[in-house]
């Protein structure tokens, strides 16, 4: 079975995307504890460089992983021309991350397409609707947000748009916005935390998402494999249903439990943003496209997860 979620997520050569590497998470998180450590940069160039290299054409970022310089850089040691990959990244209002330079949709724009050294984006989004009035100069709502990153994309150097962390009340005010702007400036993908034991970030977002053509990206898609901890001793959790399963779907299908992870993502129609700094598990998580779960071991990953509901991003937020 080809999953083709992406009949119109192309690169501008043409190619379909795929799933996505990431350059946030602990990227962003050592960078920002040590922004001039040249080992560190280097070592986010040298993975972003090698996941281009084993078939990654997707890249996420975003503005406060400050990570552009490193996609930048990573994609010309890389070889591959510009227009064969697809760069996401992500407009952030507040500044509990990092002090905020861009006080603007268009401002960012301006300083991502000199960070990134490339003249357009692919996927421009609103990396969440978490934010008051008070929060920025501009006073801006999820509504005066939307209606600014529109205008940024009718300049041409934002190929599509889209949000992050979108319940639907949030979905319907941009949606609604969008219809009187024509399809091109509808919202093309949101990015929520997914996996076995969050199959809805917020009340039917999936489903409504999905129904609207909004392509779901999925980050944190390892999550019942890497981080199931407790919310008060941060000790990890060492039983849980997928601890148990997992092995045995590994064996079974002869592949790894991160590959099994993102295979069930795929096979949901969600599209997984994933990292990693060992080389064989960057290039393992791309190696998802050659084989198949069985729709009773997807129904499994379903019923099981479901038995364990856990949030890693956000948690105060939702
Ligand atoms: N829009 C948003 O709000 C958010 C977006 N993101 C995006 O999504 C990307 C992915 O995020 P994240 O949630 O961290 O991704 P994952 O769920 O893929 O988790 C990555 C972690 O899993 C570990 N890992 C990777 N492969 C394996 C493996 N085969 N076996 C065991 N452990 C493994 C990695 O550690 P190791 O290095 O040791 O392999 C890493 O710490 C981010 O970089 C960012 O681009 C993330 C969070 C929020
Ligand atoms: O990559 C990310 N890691 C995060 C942790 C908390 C909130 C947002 C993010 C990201 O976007």
């Amino acid at each position: 079975m080809t999953v083709d979620l992406t009949p119109s997520f192309k690169t501008k050569s043409g190619d379909p995307i795929t799933i996505g590497a990431g350059s946030g998470s602990k990227w962003g998180r050592s960078k920002r504890g040590d922004p001039s450590n040249e080992a560190v940069l280097n070592e986010i160039v040298d993975k972003l460089t090698y996941s281009i290299k084993v078939g990654y054409n997707h890249l996420d970022t975003a503005e406060i992983y400050t990570t552009h310089p490193e996609v930048s850089k990573a994609i010309k040691k890389s070889g591959v021309e510009r227009e064969k990959l697809w760069i996401t990244t992500k407009y952030f209002i507040g500044s509990f991350f990092i002090d905020k330079k861009a006080e603007s949709p268009q401002e960012f724009l301006d300083q991502t397409l000199k960070e990134l050294n490339t003249d357009y984006i692919d996927l421009l989004l609103i990396h969440h609707p978490f934010f008051e009035k008070e929060h920025s100069k501009n006073q801006y709502d999820v509504e005066k947000l939307w209606k600014e990153i529109i205008e940024v994309q009718k300049t041409g150097a934002v190929r599509y748009i889209g949000v992050s962390n979108f319940d639907v009340p949030n979905l319907k005010k941009v949606i609604e916005i969008s219809k009187s702007e024509g399809k091109e400036h509808f919202p093309v993908v949101n990015q929520i935390e997914y996996h076995a034991y969050l199959q809805n970030q917020s009340p039917d977002v999936v489903q409504f998402s999905q129904e609207n053509g909004i392509l779901v990206e999925s980050y944190g898609p390892l999550t019942p494999l890497v981080r199931v901890v407790d919310d008060e001793t941060k000790e990890e959790i060492v039983d849980h249903p997928l601890k148990r399963l997992l092995p045995e779907l590994a064996t079974k299908y002869g592949r790894t439990e991160a590959q099994i992870l993102l295979r069930y993502v795929l096979q949901k129609n969600v599209l997984p943003i994933t990292i990693s700094s060992k080389e064989e598990r960057i290039k393992q998580a791309i190696e998802i496209y050659d084989f198949e779960l069985s729709q009773a071991d997807v129904d499994l990953i379903d019923s099981e997860g479901s038995k364990f509901p856990y949030r890693a991003f956000f948690k105060d937020q939702f």
